[in-house]
């Protein structure tokens, strides 16, 4: 026999419906409803808890399996390669002298080196490294060292503007491939994939192009087709998956990119990805059997503060005002993140009016002048 043991929901006694007036009824319906709420508010809390547990204990799993199984004492560091991907290998003058001479890097930062080698070996690679850790280096040092076209999937059109200008100002011969490109870059674009002709090196596009131009899937076919296109990049991989906090269903379809083109290597790349949105953006990506690189997420630079809010609005835009100038003296540059449109453009004029260089910047203006501040924010401080 079995027996189910529940507890009891309260200290509410259960009374036989039909000896309760009207009012009692009322009244216990009332307390049911409030506890019920507390209660499913407590299992959802429970279920958050759980999940988070059960990520956690994935990814401590993992790294502990890396390093048991691992070779290199360094590797014990975070990354889950059990490969020794440190080297040598052919490459590794041109590598030096390409990120010396062209990135202006002097030396490698953790993991770098061996991402970068198993993309030039050709495999599939998954790399999980802090935001601003130098994920970009990644895939565009190989980009460079290998013959042909490199595509990289960015979900913003900020970011890939971003990216393209650094590139250019480093002499690299990128481009993106968007709704603000021009008709002559976008024809520019379409002939170097389709004969191999123009300077082309790295080529932006937000997942949108890939799932819904077919001119496009079909240029890239000629590009491969002809032995030009040199390897895949998908930065901000997590947005594959629904498990992740940022989701794009487009990103969904990049699968095909695999399927379509499965010898050319794959480079997904995140900041923010557990076990679960791991395994889910290899299955998405179809890379099974990529090597899969972790570095620390601590970032000892940064830091959170709390402060308290004045309800006088003046008041606040004062206070900002006040703690930019004084904590960075120098110029330096940083960015005010607000809660509307509205409020970035009010809060920039109001910092102007400070005595601080301000603008803002949000998806709701002309893109010219986006791009122009932009500019402004990367290259002039003043
Ligand atoms: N080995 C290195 N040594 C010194 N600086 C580096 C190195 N690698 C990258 N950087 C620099 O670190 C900065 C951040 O790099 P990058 O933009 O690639 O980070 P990221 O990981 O892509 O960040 P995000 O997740 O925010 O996109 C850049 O200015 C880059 O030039």
């Amino acid at each position: 026999m079995k027996v189910c043991v529940l507890p009891l929901v309260s200290g509410l006694p259960l009374l036989p419906t039909t000896t309760m007036d009207n009012e009692e009824i009322l009244q216990e319906l009332d307390s049911v409803n409030v506890e019920l709420q507390l209660v499913q508010d407590q299992i959802k809390q429970l279920l958050d808890r759980q999940e988070k547990l059960q990520d956690r204990q994935s990814e401590l799993k993992a790294v502990l399996e890396a390093c048991e199984a691992s070779v290199s004492p360094t590797q014990c560091g975070g990354s889950v390669s059990v490969e020794d991907w440190s080297g040598p290998f052919e490459w590794d003058s041109r590598a030096d002298d390409v990120r010396l001479n062209v990135f202006g890097i002097s030396s490698y930062r953790a993991n770098q080196r061996e991402i970068v080698n198993a993309v030039m070996s050709g495999r599939d690679v998954l790399v999980i490294m802090a935001a601003g850790g130098g994920k970009s280096l990644c895939y565009q040092l190989p980009a460079i060292l290998r013959d042909g076209i490199a595509l990289v999937v960015s979900p913003l059109l900020s970011l890939i503007q971003d990216q393209v200008m650094c590139l250019a100002a480093l002499g690299i011969p990128a481009y993106m491939l968007t709704s603000t490109t021009t008709k002559e870059n976008e024809k520019f674009i379409y002939k170097a994939l389709e004969k191999g002709e123009g300077e082309l090196k790295i080529l932006y596009v937000t997942p949108e192009k890939i799932s819904k131009s077919k001119r496009f899937m079909s240029k890239l076919e000629k590009c491969h087709h002809v032995g030009r296109f040199s390897l895949i990049a998908i930065d901000e991989a997590h947005c594959c998956s629904q498990w992740g906090h940022d989701f794009r269903p487009d990103y969904k379809n990049l699968g095909i990119l695999k399927t379509q083109f499965p010898n050319v290597p794959m480079v997904a790349l995140t900041a923010t990805a557990t076990q679960k949105v791991q395994y889910d953006l290899m299955e998405m990506l179809h890379i099974p059997k990529c090597v899969k690189f972790v570095s620390t997420v601590n970032r000892p630079n940064l830091f959170y503060m709390v402060r308290e809010k004045s309800s006088v609005g003046k008041v606040v835009i004062d206070e900002i005002a006040e703690f930019i100038q004084e904590s960075y003296p120098k110029n330096e540059s940083g960015i005010v993140y607000c809660f509307s449109r509205k409020e970035c453009e009010q809060v920039a004029q109001e910092l102007r009016e400070r005595g601080i260089s301000a603008d803002y910047y949000h998806a709701d203006m002309d893109v010219n002048v986006r791009e122009k501040v932009h500019m402004r924010y990367k290259y002039v401080l003043n």
